[in-house]
């Protein structure tokens, strides 16, 4: 049995493979999704869908105007708005309902995911690949890892929806402070 310290350094090392294979062209594409939209919406399903509430709540912050699906206030989805999806298979079905419903109301959907040859993935205008294992089991190469079910895509998503966040704000000439103003001050 090994010790917490030596799974997290493992852990680490499995997120930086993982992270080292994005795709700039894929990225690029994905962070001119999010510019040229309306609105974004964000969803994900268990804990995918944790990681993507913490990327809209820093959409947010960059003074984007996004929000979370299925959250009580959140406004309808309407033609020219993103429906950003984080989903490893791409085939959560209410996700995939989702989809299809944000294309055929005239938006557009991008996809974060293991598996580009999804559902979600063909129907999606921006697919960005994190080569991590599948909730289902095992692949190989930089996706593999010890760790249980969709762990590392998990983890890679929140890591990969900051450096997009970094990304916005070298663009945007956003600074952490002007941010933090538009944090809930009702914690
Ligand atoms: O919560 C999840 C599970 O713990 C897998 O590790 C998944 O994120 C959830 O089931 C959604 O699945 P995907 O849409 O395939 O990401």
């Amino acid at each position: 049995m090994q010790t917490v310290r030596t799974y997290t350094a493992e852990i680490l090392a499995e997120l930086s493979r993982t992270l080292d294979t994005l795709s700039e062209s894929e990225v690029a594409d994905f962070i001119q999704a999010i510019i040229g939209a309306g609105r974004v919406f964000v969803a994900g399903a268990g804990r995918s869908g944790f990681m993507m509430k913490g990327f809209a709540m820093r959409l947010m912050h960059l003074n984007i105007d996004a929000h979370v699906v299925g959250e009580s206030v959140t406004p309808p989805f309407t033609s020219g708005d993103l429906l950003i999806i984080g989903s490893g298979s791409g085939e959560t079905r209410s996700l995939v309902a989702m989809a299809e419903k944000a294309t055929k109301l005239g938006g557009s959907v991008a996809l974060i995911t293991t598996t580009p040859d999804s559902t979600i993935g063909r129907l999606a205008k921006a697919v960005v690949q994190i080569h991590a294992q599948p909730k289902q089991g095992p692949s190989g190469g930089a996706a593999m890892t010890m760790q249980p079910m969709g762990s590392l895509f998990e983890q890679s998503l929140l890591l990969f929806g900051d450096a997009v966040v970094l990304r916005l704000m070298d663009q945007q000439h956003i600074a952490a402070a002007e941010m933090f103003a538009r944090h809930a001050n009702l914690e």
